[in-house]
Order: C-alpha cells, then sequence, then structure tokens
C-alpha cells in the first residue's frame, strides 16, 4: 500500500478538537441503542446482523440498487446461527431500517460503522460525508482491513472521532475488533469505541500505534503470501494448503494463539527451549514473505482450486458450514455459555 499525499487537516484547528469538546454530550458507550451502517455487503451486511441480534436498533444505507434486498436476505441467513447462540432481550431483525439516503441512516445515530470498498479516495470521501451528515459527538469507525486511520481521514472537517474498527468475516461470530486512530484522532474517540464494541458483545485489541493491516492482517497476510507462492510453483495444491491448516496448527490456533503454541513445542523448557532448539532455523529458507506476481495463471489455479475443494458445495452451503464450525469451536473451547451468551 502506498501512502498518499497528506493532506492533513491543522491539529490546533478548533474542528479538530470537535469530538472532545462535545464529549460530555455523547452517549456513554455502554447506553448506545442506535446503530448505523454504511455500506453493506459482505461485512456490513455482517455487521447489521451482530448489532441487530445485540438488540440495537440499525439504520443501514447502501447506494447500490439491490441493497437492501441483499442485506435482508444475509441478515436472515445469518438469523437461525445468531438464534441459536443467544439473542439480546427484543432483539429481531424487523429493527432493521434500509434508508434511502446516508443521512437519513446517520442522523439519530449514536455510532456509525462505515463498510464500503476498500479504496483509499472511496474512504475518505465518503468519511468526510460521513462526519458532516453525523451528530456532532458520535463516533465513527471504518472497517477497513489494512488503510491507516491517518491516510482516511485527511479531509474530514472533524478527525478526531475517526476510528478504525476492523471486524473479522462474518462480524457476527467471530469476536475480534482491532481499534486504532489515526494522527488526529482524539485517544478519548479510541477508548469510547473500544468500550462500545465490548459493550456490543467484541473482543477488542486496541493498538496505539498505526501500522496497515493491523495486527492479524499482518499475520494472515504472511501465510497467504506463502500459501500463493506454493502454488504459483506447483509445491502445494490449493486443497493441500486448506488441509495444513485445518488438520494442522488450526486446530490449535482455535485453542491458543501461536506464540503460546510454540512455547508447549519446548516441552518443560517452554518458549525458552523451543528457541534455543528451533531457533536456528529462523535463517532456514522456510519463507518467501515477498508476495508473488498475482498473474492470470496463479489466480486461475487459485480459483479452480478453490471450486475443486467446494466439491459442488455453493458459497451459500459452505456459509452455513463455517458458520456452524465456529460455534462448535467456540462452545466446544468454554467460549460460549450454554445459552449461547460469549464470556
Ligand atoms: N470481506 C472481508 O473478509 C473483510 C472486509 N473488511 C473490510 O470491510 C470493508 C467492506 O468490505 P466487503 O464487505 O468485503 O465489501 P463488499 O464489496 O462485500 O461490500 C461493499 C459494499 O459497499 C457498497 N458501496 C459502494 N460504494 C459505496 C459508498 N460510496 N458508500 C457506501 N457504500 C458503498 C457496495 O454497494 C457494497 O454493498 C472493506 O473496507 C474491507 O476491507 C474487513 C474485514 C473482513
Ligand atoms: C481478506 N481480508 C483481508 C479482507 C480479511 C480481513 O480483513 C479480515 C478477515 O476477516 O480475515
Amino acid at each position: 500500500m502506498t501512502s498518499p499525499e497528506k493532506t492533513s487537516p491543522d491539529p490546533t484547528s478548533p474542528k479538530a478538537t470537535t469530538w472532545k469538546a462535545t464529549l460530555t454530550e455523547t452517549t456513554p458507550p455502554e447506553n448506545v441503542r442506535r446503530v448505523a451502517c454504511v455500506g453493506a455487503g459482505v461485512i456490513g451486511g455482517g455487521w447489521v446482523a451482530h448489532f441487530l441480534a445485540r438488540g440495537y436498533d440499525v439504520t443501514a444505507w447502501d447506494p447500490a440498487p439491490d441493497a437492501a434486498q441483499k442485506l435482508r436476505r444475509l441478515v436472515d441467513t445469518a438469523w437461525p446461527a445468531l438464534t441459536s447462540l443467544g439473542l439480546a432481550e427484543g432483539a429481531s431483525p424487523d429493527r432493521l431500517n434500509v434508508t434511502e439516503t446516508l443521512e437519513q441512516a446517520v442522523a439519530d445515530a449514536e455510532f456509525v460503522q462505515e463498510s464500503a470498498p476498500e479504496k483509499l479516495d472511496l474512504k475518505r470521501d465518503l468519511l468526510t460525508r460521513l462526519d458532516a451528515a453525523t451528530p456532532p459527538g458520535v463516533v465513527i469507525a471504518s472497517s477497513t482491513s489494512g488503510y491507516p486511520m491517518t491516510d482516511m481521514q485527511t479531509t474530514a472537517a472533524d478527525p478526531s472521532r475517526l476510528v478504525v474498527g476492523h471486524p473479522f468475516n462474518p462480524p457476527y461470530l467471530i469476536p475480534l475488533v482491532e481499534v486504532v486512530g489515526g494522527e488526529h484522532t482524539d485517544p478519548t474517540a479510541v477508548a469510547w469505541a473500544a468500550r462500545f464494541y465490548e459493550a456490543a458483545g467484541k473482543s477488542v485489541i486496541t493498538m496505539n500505534n498505526e501500522v496497515p493491516g493491523f495486527i492479524a492482517n499482518r499475520l494472515q497476510e504472511a501465510l497467504w503470501r506463502e500459501a500463493l507462492h506454493m502454488v504459483a510453483n506447483g509445491e502445494a495444491t490449493v486443497r493441500d494448503i486448506d488441509l495444513s491448516i485445518t488438520e494442522g496448527p488450526g486446530l490449535r490456533w482455535a485453542v491458543m494463539g501461536p506464540m503460546l503454541t510454540f512455547a508447549l513445542a519446548g516441552g518443560e523448557g517452554g518458549m525458552a527451549h523451543m528457541l534455543d532448539h528451533f531457533g536456528p532455523s529462523l535463517k532456514s529458507p522456510w519463507t518467501r514473505l515477498e508476495a508473488p506476481e498475482l498473474d492470470r495463471e496463479l489466480y486461475d489455479a487459485v480459483v479452480a482450486g478453490c471450486d475443486e475443494a467446494a466439491d459442488g458445495r455453493s458459497i451459500a452451503d459452505l456459509v452455513a458450514e463455517r458458520d456452524k464450525g465456529v460455534i462448535d469451536v467456540l462452545r466446544a473451547t468454554g467460549r460460549l455459555g450454554r445459552e449461547g451468551e460469549a464470556r
């Protein structure tokens, strides 16, 4: 990702402190009842389903002509899984209002989640528009997978209330949200967002430093790049790559992260022994990390490999299978109560 020319607002301008100035008028995160979701594709729609299941009133806007229909279908598809997890009191898909305009969606919102396509100019323009239309003192979060907020908040009149709230697909099942502000974000807005997501049932990592891709996507990207190299070089098939994780480290990663998992590789000696023993292999050529050229051949090989792996299952079948699997893992690892409440 290249960093664009910055036209950052003057941090000493009174506008840059608008959010702070209206803090006392801001709804405490635990009392928020009305959430707006702007952009309602895979992730925006997933956020809508999550917030509805948690009992919020949700307004949504998306410029696509068939967006309302698709969104309601996504919510209906997710609802059985959400019901099995346990709905908040009063939660209902009927509490969704798909509006005609962006301005209507955010007019009464107490929190705004932006989930538009991952294009820097588009995000910048949209956040500027959202900032202009959203009541003062309301935090606006972007679902961006990797742009630093500093690069997205360059043209907003009040950049101090803009934060990144990076979710994982599907946001109605995967608990993690990475929260981080930009150079011109008020740290109180970051703290407010973190508290809000926690109140909304998410697991939050708050980052104090901006790095493109945040934490989890940097880790995922390293694995993804190596997987593409292996497919491109004919070293492994798409199926081999998937099996190597689902039948291998993926099982452990659902229980503990890569750090603790590797500490156990050192036996009684823990991570210290693991480093003494396997440290030298860091110098072995086990990974390339530079991204391979995503040329037509590699593109086709990856797409065809996934079609073959799906073995006739539609995307809807795979989504249902994934959702059931994630719920089973959450349950089996004690991260869900008997009624499905997240711990
Ligand atoms: N797909 C994924 O696995 C994840 C995506 N994200 C991030 O979420 C964001 C959305 O990605 P997806 O939902 O995957 O994309 P998507 O393509 O499924 O949905 C994007 C939606 O935005 C709408 N849209 C287009 N222009 C717009 C505008 N100017 N204002 C508002 N909405 C607009 C489109 O009509 C579409 O419904 C991106 O920033 C992406 O990086 C974050 C985590 C995971
Ligand atoms: C593929 N992706 C980069 C958009 C993925 C994410 O951002 C997070 C996720 O759901 O894995």
